[in-house]
């Protein structure tokens, strides 16, 4: 390329970072769930999480239902905090008469700091709740937990609708109501198995605390939930519509439901694992590659998914006939200079031989990008093209490659955009513009901060990834 090489590679250098930023649209992140308004300040980034109460009878299976719910919810941030956390610590005299203690009362639970903790996650701050320790009846001497931020916060306990200013946090009521017989019964083996407590001890607290407190106390909550689950744990129905519903309230089945050609690829513990690993800014360079590519080998795989194909017949070794399918061969990779080339190796390692071209897009300013090179197979228009960006944010950078390709004659339909994370600005934006190219991303972000940056992102990947950033093993957190 000659003197034209040095320009491209100024380019490069001085493009590093711009694939995740871009020119002002509106200048906000507009929220597509039901949940309140997603801040979009540097400093202040969170997002009114989705909380919802679990009360019922001791032992009726709230904490089974909470599991459950937190089980399938497993692709989301969800914590869980348990009223128990609230319980007063006893006074030397009440230690020493505990069987005469009502641990069942209102006034047994220290709401006030239930409130400010939950003050506190619900803006965006860390808290560390206490461990309630039932053996011991104090709840300082296991250590606190830290609870991190979240979508969803959970608050589970006998008494969460009791107090209206507890009640009005809450997004989702949920009661749970299982027959008096089987809650005494869970009880009993509960206190005795578990809690080594005897036997007449736990009957004499349940007639003389237990059950009085349950008629005046709890039952009474019953009329505010606004979801009444029978049987609790074992009603999977009623669990699998919560968790629809929660879900329609974080917004993201939103996104896929509008834009029917958007693919999140279904999440595990083990990708929300690699992702924790990705986004911390803590994280080496050597980590950050070796858990970006495990990443960026699975978006590949599920966008090839998305590719034609023709059925293909095979005889295997016992002479049987194997009904199957025929890759489809037309194909081509094109990555977006620079951090887009991080994914070229994965589809090298699934795609024998496939041709990848590249373009390379330049920011000017926070008002336009320019195309300023670009190296594409000749006959691009005959095959499909998987784009690959790791991270769609403004959707700018996204909407000059793709009216690039379809410039070159690529049928639209014919185009798979393959990224780690995507912004719902960027979805926006490509998906109205281009309603018939496929995306396939592996989790959808919170949004976009003042400087059009992806949050929580992951920092500039193409640093990142390649090693350019100022430190050679730590990341400076500037997200
Ligand atoms: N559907 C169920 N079938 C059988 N046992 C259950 C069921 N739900 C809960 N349990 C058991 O009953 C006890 C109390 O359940 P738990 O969910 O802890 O109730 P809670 O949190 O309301 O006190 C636990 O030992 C649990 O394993
Ligand atoms: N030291 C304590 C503290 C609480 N209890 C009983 O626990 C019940 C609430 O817990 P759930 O998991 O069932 O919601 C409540 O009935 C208290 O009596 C206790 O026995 N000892
Ligand atoms: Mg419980």
């Amino acid at each position: 390329m000659g003197s034209a090489s040095k320009s491209v590679e100024d380019m490069i250098e001085a493009s590093s970072g711009v694939h995740f930023s871009g020119f002002h649209m509106d200048g906000t992140e507009s929220r597509n769930s039901g949940l309140d308004q997603l801040t979009t300040s540097t400093d202040d980034v969170h997002r009114q999480p989705f909380v919802i109460g679990v009360a019922g009878g001791a032992a009726s299976g709230k904490t089974t239902v909470c599991d459950m719910i937190i089980d399938q919810l497993r692709d989301q941030r969800v914590v869980l905090v348990n009223q128990d956390s609230f319980y007063l610590n006893l006074t030397e005299e009440e230690l020493a008469q505990v069987h005469e203690y009502n641990f069942d009362h209102p006034d047994a639970f220290d709401t006030e700091q239930l409130l400010s903790s939950m003050e506190k996650l619900m803006h965006g701050q860390a808290v560390d709740i206490p461990v309630y320790d039932s053996k011991s009846y104090k709840n300082n001497v296991l250590p606190s937990r830290r609870v991190n931020p979240s979508d969803v916060i959970i608050l589970e306990g006998i008494l969460i609708f009791h107090d209206p200013r507890v009640r009005d946090l809450l997004n989702m009521k949920i009661f749970v109501d299982t027959d008096a017989d089987v809650r005494l019964a869970r009880r009993i083996r509960r206190d005795t198995v578990e809690k080594g407590r005897d036997i007449d001890v736990v009957l004499n607290q349940y007639s003389k605390f237990v059950k009085p407190a349950f008629d005046d106390f709890i039952l009474p909550t019953k009329k505010y939930a606004d979801i009444i689950i029978p049987r609790g744990g074992d009603n999977h129905v009623a669990i699998d519509l919560i968790v629809q519903h929660i879900r329609t309230k974080l917004g993201q089945h939103d996104l896929c439901k509008i834009y029917p050609n958007l693919y999140v690829i279904q999440s595990t513990f083990q990708i929300r694992g690699m992702h924790t690993l990705i986004r911390d800014s803590q994280t080496t360079k050597h980590d950050f590659v070796f858990y970006a590519d495990r990443l960026i080998r699975l978006v590949v795989e599920h966008g090839l998914g998305h590719l034609p194909f023709t059925e293909k017949q095979v005889i295997t070794p016992t002479e049987s006939v194997y009904t199957g399918v025929d890759f489809c061969k037309r194909l081509c990779g094109v990555s977006v200079i620079r951090s887009g080339e991080s994914m070229e190796n994965a589809l090298r390692a699934c795609c024998k031989g496939i041709k990848i071209g590249k373009i390379l897009i330049h920011r000017e300013g926070d008002n336009g990008q320019q195309l300023i090179y670009e190296k594409l197979p000749k006959d691009i228009s005959d095959r499909h093209v998987l784009l690959l960006d790791p991270i769609l944010g403004t959707g700018n950078s996204a909407v000059q490659a793709i009216s690039l390709l379809i410039r070159k004659g690529v049928p639209e339909s014919n185009i798979i955009f393959l990224n780690l994370i995507s912004a719902p600005k960027g979805i926006h934006v490509v998906c109205k513009r281009y309603p018939r190219i496929k995306i396939v991303t592996s989790e959808i972000e919170m949004g976009l901060n003042d400087d059009f940056r992806v949050i929580p992102g992951m920092g500039e990947f193409g640093d990142r990834y390649f090693g350019t950033d100022d430190d050679d093993q730590v990341v400076a957190p500037k997200q």
